[in-house]
């Protein structure tokens, strides 16, 4: 089956079963971009692996075809080799999930290679014994940030990836939907070396097909008819359903944005706000537009970098965007961080609500009464787009916007016909228990925002002309 991208074909691996001669294949590789880079929480233990599970059905399939899979994805963000980022730290977790030996190929390009060539003779030497061992076929790159050719996105990095296999009938696989959005070797320059051989994976299929299922509408919305709303009622929690406040009952969009890549989600906003109705702001990206407004908001998370942006795209979408008018703050925050993602410790007699803007301390979570007036505004809504966690949900103390939010969610999807999506690693882990019952969790945050908004590179590179 093809998927139509912009009037290019995307092939998916399902379709190798049908063209393949299994007698022939000499085990060549399937280069296989995933995202491992999965929320780790207090313990240093995952907070959800459903960014792990997702590929499992890709890797069967792949080594059942035969080949040896080489695993390629990154974790966090390192600039340089940094043991704290490691995929060791991961590897048990993927091998549980896969119950499969996965090896973690040596940081040196040209010893991962050796690694491989000698696996590869030891497999021959099985299946001629008609014994075919998994153990020996799944292999794991090292974090591929901690090369300095990925994030930019340099071709003879990406030649020097493809040169582990000398096997002209190896392949590319993109399995990574939600890291299809960036422009890194490992993206979007491998498959250059693969030129008719690079194929999407069973869960970028499915990403593929789910979100066109119930979002695809808002891709090629030009913009929404910006309705009458009368904001103070908003924020009086009273919504009227009359014509002077929603023209139609039941036909508004809203889309939650979180969390704190603001860098990335920011300029997402900005088209997005023209087709919504409602920007729900929380996190720390409703942070840096408190700043932007003048507020105080004191030693709180923001990217001072965005502060200008923010004011042009609050001047722009004014009466849709909503920001937290009450807070949970964090005074005096005892640090003892996990050095992967900001799972800070802290003593629950420092943690205050806050009612007013002028804030001492670190915004931590959205305050009830902003809880009220999001819920109130969900309960009008028939499609919700949530990308990032409303507050450091890793921290109990922290959870209860997010909580009361997915709450709603999930019972106004489930009782009436609410469409919810939610898309990020955090945000997945953040709504918890209350996924399941949403109409759609993506795995990716900033890639989905940026599927809805733009063109992905990652889905540009997969685009064949035959
Ligand atoms: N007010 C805040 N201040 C600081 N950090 C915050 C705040 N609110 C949320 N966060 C943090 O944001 C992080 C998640 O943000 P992120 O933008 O990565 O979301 P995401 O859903 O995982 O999206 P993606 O998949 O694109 O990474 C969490 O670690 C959470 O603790
Ligand atoms: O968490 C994500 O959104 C993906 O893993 C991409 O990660 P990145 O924002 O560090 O590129």
């Amino acid at each position: 089956m093809y998927y139509l991208y912009n009037q290019k074909k995307i092939k998916f691996i399902d379709e190798i079963s049908k063209f393949i001669n299994y007698n022939s294949i000499n085990h060549p590789i399937a280069f296989t971009r995933v995202d491992f880079n999965i929320p780790i929480g207090e313990t240093n233990s995952p907070l959800s692996v459903a960014r792990i599970k997702q590929n499992k059905e890709t890797i069967l399939l792949l080594l059942k075809l035969g080949y040896i899979v080489v695993l390629i994805s990154h974790f966090g963000q390192p600039t340089s080799i940094n043991p704290d980022y490691s995929l060791k730290k991961i590897l048990k977790y993927i091998e549980n999930e896969y119950q499969i030996n996965v090896n973690i190929l040596p940081y040196e390009l040209d010893k991962a290679a050796k690694t491989i060539l000698i696996n590869t003779q030891n497999i021959k030497k099985q299946k001629s014994l008609q014994f075919y061992d998994f153990n020996n076929s799944l292999y794991l790159l090292e974090n591929i940030r901690f090369y300095s050719g990925e994030i930019e996105n340099n071709l003879n990095f990406a030649k020097k990836i493809s040169e582990l296999s000398q096997n002209e009938d190896s392949i590319y696989v993109n399995d990574a939907f939600s890291v299809s959005h960036r422009h890194h070797a490992s993206i979007c320059s491998l498959p250059i070396f693969f030129p008719n051989k690079s194929y999407g994976g069973l869960a970028l299929k499915q990403e593929l097909l789910l979100l066109d299922k119930y979002v695809g509408h808002l891709r090629n919305m030009e913009s929404k008819k910006i309705q009458y709303i009368n904001k103070t009622s908003i924020l009086d929690n009273k919504i009227k359903d009359n014509n002077n406040t929603f023209n139609d009952k039941f036909n508004i969009s809203v889309v939650i944005i979180g969390g704190k890549k603001i860098t990335t989600k920011l300029p997402l906003i900005k088209n997005l706000s023209q087709k919504l109705d409602y920007i729900i702001l929380g996190g720390a990206i409703a942070n840096t537009f408190s700043i932007a407004l003048g507020k105080k908001i004191g030693s709180s998370f923001y990217e001072p970098e965005m502060i200008d942006f923010a004011m042009e795209i609050y001047l722009k979408s004014k009466a849709k965007i909503i920001l937290p008018q009450d807070y949970i703050v964090v005074e005096n925050t005892v640090v003892e961080s996990t050095t992967i993602n900001t799972t800070d410790i802290i003593k629950k007699d420092y943690i205050h609500k806050f009612s007013e803007d002028n804030i001492s301390g670190e915004i931590g979570d959205i305050g009830e009464i902003t809880i009220k007036n999001v819920i109130s505004i969900i309960k009008k809504a028939n499609i919700l787009i949530w990308c990032g966690p409303l507050g450091r949900y890793e921290i109990p103390e922290l959870s209860n916007g997010t909580d009361s939010v997915a709450n709603i969610v999930a019972q106004e999807t489930s009782h009436r016909a609410l469409t919810s999506i939610a898309g990020g690693g955090d945000t997945i882990a953040a709504l918890g228990k209350y996924a399941e019952k949403f109409t759609y969790c993506s795995t990716a945050g900033g890639a989905f925002m940026m599927w809805i908004e733009d063109e992905l590179p990652g889905l540009i590179a997969l685009q064949n002309n035959d």
